[in-house]
């Protein structure tokens, strides 16, 4: 565990949807190049945390963010943040497959497309090159002018990983990327994130404790209090969370018996 370099930092972070305070006082390292997982029972704040990680939560109306979050040292939440570029940065993946309806190739091109005018064959490169990093390539080569809604869900999946690859993000959050998918794609993506963490950091929300166990180094365990507010209970290695967690409430819920 020697060389941890923290991606981002996110220092005392309370976070409020109108007066309802749904995290207090997170602090953690998310390291570089390293899989951090979230766990904990429902509403205990993993949403409201990863998508925090790149002001993805302030889309919704009457927030209030207290504390701060570093990216490599920069404040994300100081004035001065340009959000297009940080959110390229910082890419995410959600729950269920948002794909647009249109094709394979324009799904995957469409925000190199935004950023800047490229020539095609460099768009060519960067799409194909992106499909193959999320293991898709051969499964849709032969497709890439047909929509992207024809794919089955476990594909299109696959397909949000490699457009959000397409803008060379140096973090990727994703929250429960699994949780619509059968047990093949399932692994596919498990398969996928291990071929990734040479190349970028990712945070993964997971209701899945086997799957927070098989793919992440490191664990955060969320719960809340009495008052229904979102707190971080316990930050560490997966192997130390899973084995030998020092808060009984992670055992607790490591162990099954709530949750
Ligand atoms: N847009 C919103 N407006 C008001 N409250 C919200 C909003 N989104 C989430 N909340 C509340 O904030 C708390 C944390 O929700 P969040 O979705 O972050 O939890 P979670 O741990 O990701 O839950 P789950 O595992 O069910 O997805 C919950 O009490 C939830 O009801």
């Amino acid at each position: 565990m020697n060389n941890l370099v923290p991606a981002i930092r996110v220092k005392n972070l309370s976070f409020f949807y109108g007066t309802f305070k749904a995290l207090e006082g997170v602090s953690m390292d998310i390291y570089r190049n390293k899989v951090t997982a979230l766990i904990g029972s429902s509403g205990c704040g993993k949403s409201t945390f990863i998508k925090s990680l790149n002001r993805i939560s302030e889309l919704e109306a009457d927030v209030t963010i207290e504390g701060s979050v570093e990216f490599f040292g920069q404040n994300i939440y100081s004035r001065r943040v340009n959000l297009n570029r940080l959110r390229r940065q910082i890419g995410m993946v959600f729950q269920k497959p948002n794909l647009f309806p249109m094709s394979i190739y324009d799904n995957v091109a469409y925000g190199l497309r935004i950023e800047s005018w490229r020539p095609k064959s460099e768009l060519d490169e960067i799409v194909e090159s992106a499909i193959r990093g999320a293991a898709l390539w051969n499964e849709v080569k032969d497709k890439l002018h047909k929509s992207a809604l024809g794919l089955s869900g476990g594909q299109q999946q696959r397909l949000c990983i490699a457009r959000a690859l397409a803008v060379k993000p140096r973090v990727l959050l994703m929250d429960e990327p699994c949780s619509a998918l059968d047990p093949l794609s399932t692994m596919k993506v498990e398969e996928l994130i291990d071929s990734l963490r040479d190349d970028f950091t990712i945070v993964i929300v997971t209701h899945n404790m086997q799957q927070a166990r098989r793919v992440s180094d490191f664990t955060a365990f969320f719960s809340t209090d009495e008052s229904r507010i979102g707190q971080m209970i316990e930050f560490g290695s997966t192997e130390q969370i899973f084995t030998n967690p020092l808060d009984q409430r992670t055992r607790d819920y490591v162990e099954g018996r709530f949750g």
